[in-house]
C-alpha cells in the first residue's frame, strides 16, 4: 500500500525493530476540532517493521494529541469487495409469481436470483490522497462508494478496513458523504445553511463563537464569500450557481472535520473551469490530512492529473488500480496505445467499454476488430491482466503494512457530540420556521395568492343567495377553492 504523504515517524513502539525507509520532511495543515487549522511538520513514507515482520506506520505523539477529537488519519483498505442484488427474473410477468419471488427472497428461500454488481474490487488509500473511481455509467462506482462509506452492508462480501479495523458505528462521525443530489433548503442562504449545520452537528462543548469561526473558515476555504448571503435556491427560487451549490454541500460535510470524505460525482453539471476549481479545493482538503474518494465521469486532462490514485471499474470488475499518473504507462505496457492525441480519461473510459477505435491493441489479443465478441474480449483481457499484474501486489502490500495500534484504537472511539434532544428540536424548529416564513412570504407566492384570491372573489361577486338553488350554486364554487 502506498502511503505517500503519510504522517510523521518518530514514536517508538514496543517490538519495533527498524525504520525501513528514510522519512522526508514536509508540512501539513490540520484543521482541529476547535475550528482552527494547525500547521504541522511531517515526514513521508513512514514504515517500521515489528517482530512479526509487518510494516507499521508510526505517527508522532504531538500529532495525535493535537487532533485527539478532531482529524484522525484514516488508512482505508478494501479487498475482494463483491456486492450482489436480488433480482426478479425479467421473464416473469405474472404478478403473483413476482410477489411469490419477492416473499421468497425476503425469507432467504431462493439462492439463485442474484445479480452481481461488484465482482472483487481491491485497493487502498491513505490521508492526503485523492482516489478517483472511474468507469462507464452503471459500472458500480456509486455502489462501491456507499460500501466504503459504511452505508451498504447487506449482500456485501470481502473486507473493508479503516486503520485495519472493520467498520463500526463510531466511524460514522468520521466519514463525510456528499451525494449526487443534495438536500439543501432553497430558502436559506449559504451562511445560514452552514451555521445551522454547525449548531446541529458540532460538539456541544464548542462555544457559539467557535462555531461561527468554524463556519467562517469553511466559507473562506471553499471560496464562498461572494455568495455567503445568497439563497441556495431551487426550481422556483433563483439562487447560487451549480458550482457554489456543490461547494456548499462539501462545506456541510467538512464542517465536522471528517477524516474520510466521499463524494459522488461532485463535478457533474459543472463547466470545466468550475470543476477544476472544485478539484483544487478538494486537493487542499486532502492535503490537510483527509482521505478523499470521489467518483468522476469524464475529467479533463488537467483534472485527471490532480488525482493521486485511480480505480478503474468495468462492469463491476477492476481493470486498473494504482497511481493515476502511471495508468497510461500501465496500459501502454500492455500494448494499448492511443494512435491519436487523447485525453487520458477518454482513453481509459474507451478501454473500459471495449470501444477501442484509434487505439492500437496487443498482439496476443486474437479476436478480430468488428467481431461480435470483440468489445467483451477487450474487457475480459483487461480484467485478467489486472488479476495477474496488479491485484497480487496490492494484496501483498495490505499484508505487510499495518496501521499503528493507537490509530486502530482511535477509530473505535466515538467522538463526543452529546447534544440534548431539546437542543436539536429547538435548532431544527428555528431552521424550519425561517425556511417556511421565507417561502410563504416570497414575493412571487404573495402575488400568486393575491391573484387567486381576486379570481375566487369574482366567482361570488354580485351573486345573490335568495333561493336554495342560488345557495347550492355558491357552495359548488367551493370545490375549486378546495383544489387550489
Ligand atoms: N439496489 C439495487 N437494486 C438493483 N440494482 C442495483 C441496485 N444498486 C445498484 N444497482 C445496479 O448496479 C449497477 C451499478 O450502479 P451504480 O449506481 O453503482 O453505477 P455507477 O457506476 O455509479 O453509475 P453512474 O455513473 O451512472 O452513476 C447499475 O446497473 C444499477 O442499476
Amino acid at each position: 500500500m502506498d502511503f505517500n504523504r503519510d504522517v510523521e515517524i518518530s514514536r517508538e513502539e514496543e517490538g519495533v525493530i527498524s525504520v525501513l525507509s528514510p522519512p522526508s520532511m514536509g508540512t501539513m495543515q490540520i484543521a482541529g476540532s476547535n475550528g482552527f487549522g494547525h500547521s504541522i511538520e511531517f515526514m513521508s513514507q513512514a514504515y517500521t517493521t515489528n517482530q512479526e515482520g509487518n510494516s507499521e506506520i508510526i505517527i508522532e505523539e504531538e500529532y495525535l494529541s493535537t487532533n485527539q477529537d478532531g482529524l484522525l488519519p484514516i488508512f482505508l483498505k478494501f479487498e475482494d469487495v463483491t456486492f450482489k442484488v436480488r433480482s426478479i427474473p425479467a421473464s416473469s410477468k405474472n404478478p403473483v409469481k413476482v410477489m411469490m419471488s419477492k416473499v421468497a427472497s425476503q425469507l432467504h428461500m431462493d439462492g439463485e436470483h442474484y445479480k452481481p454488481i461488484l465482482k472483487g474490487i481491491t485497493g487502498s488509500i491513505g490521508p492526503g490522497e485523492i482516489l478517483a473511481l472511474m468507469g462507464p455509467s452503471g459500472s458500480g462506482k456509486t455502489t462501491l462508494l456507499k460500501i466504503l462509506g459504511g452505508r451498504l452492508h447487506e449482500n456485501v462480501k470481502g473486507t473493508v478496513t479503516y486503520n485495519d479495523i472493520a467498520y463500526n458505528p463510531a466511524l460514522k462521525r468520521r466519514i463525510g458523504f456528499v451525494t449526487q443530489d443534495d438536500l439543501l433548503l432553497p430558502q436559506l442562504t449559504v451562511e445560514e445553511t452552514l451555521v445551522f449545520a454547525a449548531f446541529l452537528r458540532l460538539p456541544s462543548n464548542m462555544s457559539k463563537q467557535q462555531k461561527y469561526v468554524r463556519v467562517d473558515m469553511i466559507i473562506k476555504e471553499l471560496g464562498l464569500e461572494r455568495c455567503r448571503s445568497t439563497r441556495i435556491g431551487g426550481a422556483f427560487v433563483k439562487g447560487i450557481s451549480g458550482g457554489e451549490r456543490k461547494r456548499t454541500s462539501i462545506g456541510y460535510e467538512i464542517l465536522v472535520d471528517p477524516s474520510l470524505l466521499l463524494l459522488d460525482e461532485p463535478t457533474s453539471g459543472l463547466d470545466s473551469t468550475s470543476a477544476n476549481r472544485l478539484l483544487r479545493i478538494l486537493q487542499g482538503i486532502a492535503k490537510a490530512g483527509r482521505t478523499i474518494i470521489t467518483t468522476i465521469h469524464q475529467p479533463s486532462s488537467r483534472m485527471f492529473h490532480m488525482f493521486d490514485k485511480l480505480l478503474l471499474i468495468s462492469e463491476g470488475y477492476p481493470v486498473y488500480y494504482g497511481k493515476a499518473r502511471e495508468s497510461m504507462q500501465y496500459f501502454s505496457s500492455l500494448r494499448f496505445v492511443p494512435e491519436i492525441a487523447m485525453n487520458p480519461a477518454e482513453f481509459l473510459l474507451d478501454l473500459t467499454t471495449g470501444q477501442v477505435n484509434d487505439i492500437s491493441l496487443p498482439e496476443d489479443l486474437r479476436t478480430p476488430r468488428g467481431s461480435l465478441e470483440f468489445e467483451k474480449d477487450i474487457i475480459k483481457y483487461l480484467q485478467l491482466k489486472f488479476k495477474v499484474a496488479i491485484e497480487p501486489k496490492e494484496k501483498a502490500s495490505h499484508r505487510v503494512t499495518k496501521a499503528p495500534e493507537h490509530l486502530q484504537s482511535a477509530v473505535q472511539v466515538k467522538k463526543d457530540w452529546t447534544m440534548t434532544w431539546w437542543d436539536q428540536f429547538f435548532i431544527l424548529s428555528k431552521r424550519t420556521f425561517k425556511e417556511r416564513c421565507r417561502d410563504y412570504f416570497d414575493k412571487l407566492r404573495l402575488v400568486q395568492a393575491l391573484g387567486v384570491a381576486i379570481l375566487l372573489g369574482l366567482l361570488w361577486w354580485k351573486s345573490t343567495t335568495g333561493t336554495e338553488a342560488q345557495l347550492r350554486d355558491q357552495v359548488k364554487f367551493l370545490k375549486p377553492v378546495e383544489i387550489l
